[in-house]
């Protein structure tokens, strides 16, 4: 039997997702843009993009209820770089007005932390467990594009992931580093973009 997991098509790099997911044996992919759809999938990837916009699409869609129900029925949700600040309970740097986020994971993001666009940059990072046992213990490739950062977790929240800031950096921010990626029960978040190398292990 294979197992369906949708990929939330709004906006943003839904292709990427879906390209690898395809590549995995017993996973039928599925492009999430209904109500019907969602209810599908037994597991959701929030991709990379513009959160403000996404979350717009989503709002206008009808889509926010049912993807806030979805991760409350304790079904597994993944969120990339804009999916991480949609899962966030709570997020600095955001528009004016604010914008809907999906919450459940109870982290304070920064929402462009490592700067703008110009600004995007790609590092190995040590592969955290739950990774490694998905085959090899290799350093991972993480790729970050203009992405955001986690600035505080709860005390039940895992972090999977941290990236220790420039000298300078650390000066500004006052702390070594920051936390990239994290996991609460089935909800997991990263700030990196895995769908863009070739790693599966993710
Ligand atoms: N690559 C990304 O997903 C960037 C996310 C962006 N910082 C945002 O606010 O939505």
């Amino acid at each position: 039997m294979r197992i369906r997991i949708g990929v939330l098509a709004l906006q943003g790099s839904f292709r990427e997702h879906m390209f690898l997911l395809q590549k995995i044996p017993g996973v039928e992919a599925v492009e999430v843009r209904t109500k019907e759809e969602l209810e599908s999938v037994a597991g959701l990837i929030i991709p990379g993009g513009e959160s403000t916009t996404m979350a717009l699409v989503a709002e206008r869609w009808g889509l926010l209820p049912e993807l806030q129900s979805f991760a409350k029925a304790g079904k597994p949700v993944w969120g990339t770089c804009a999916g991480m600040i949609f899962l966030a309970e709570a997020a600095e740097g955001q528009k004016k007005g604010g914008q809907a986020l999906l919450g459940g994971l109870d982290i304070t993001v920064s929402r462009n932390f490592f700067g703008a666009q110009i600004n995007s940059f790609e590092t190995r990072l040590p592969a955290p467990d739950c990774i490694k046992s998905y085959g090899s213990t290799e350093d991972f490739r993480a790729v970050f594009i203009r992405a955001p950062a986690v600035l505080s977790a709860g005390p039940e929240v895992e972090v999977l992931a941290e990236y220790t800031l420039m000298p300078e950096e650390a000066v500004a921010y006052g702390r070594d580093k920051v936390i990239v990626a994290v996991r609460k029960g089935v909800l997991m978040a990263t700030a990196f973009h895995p769908e863009l190398t070739t790693d599966l292990r993710w």
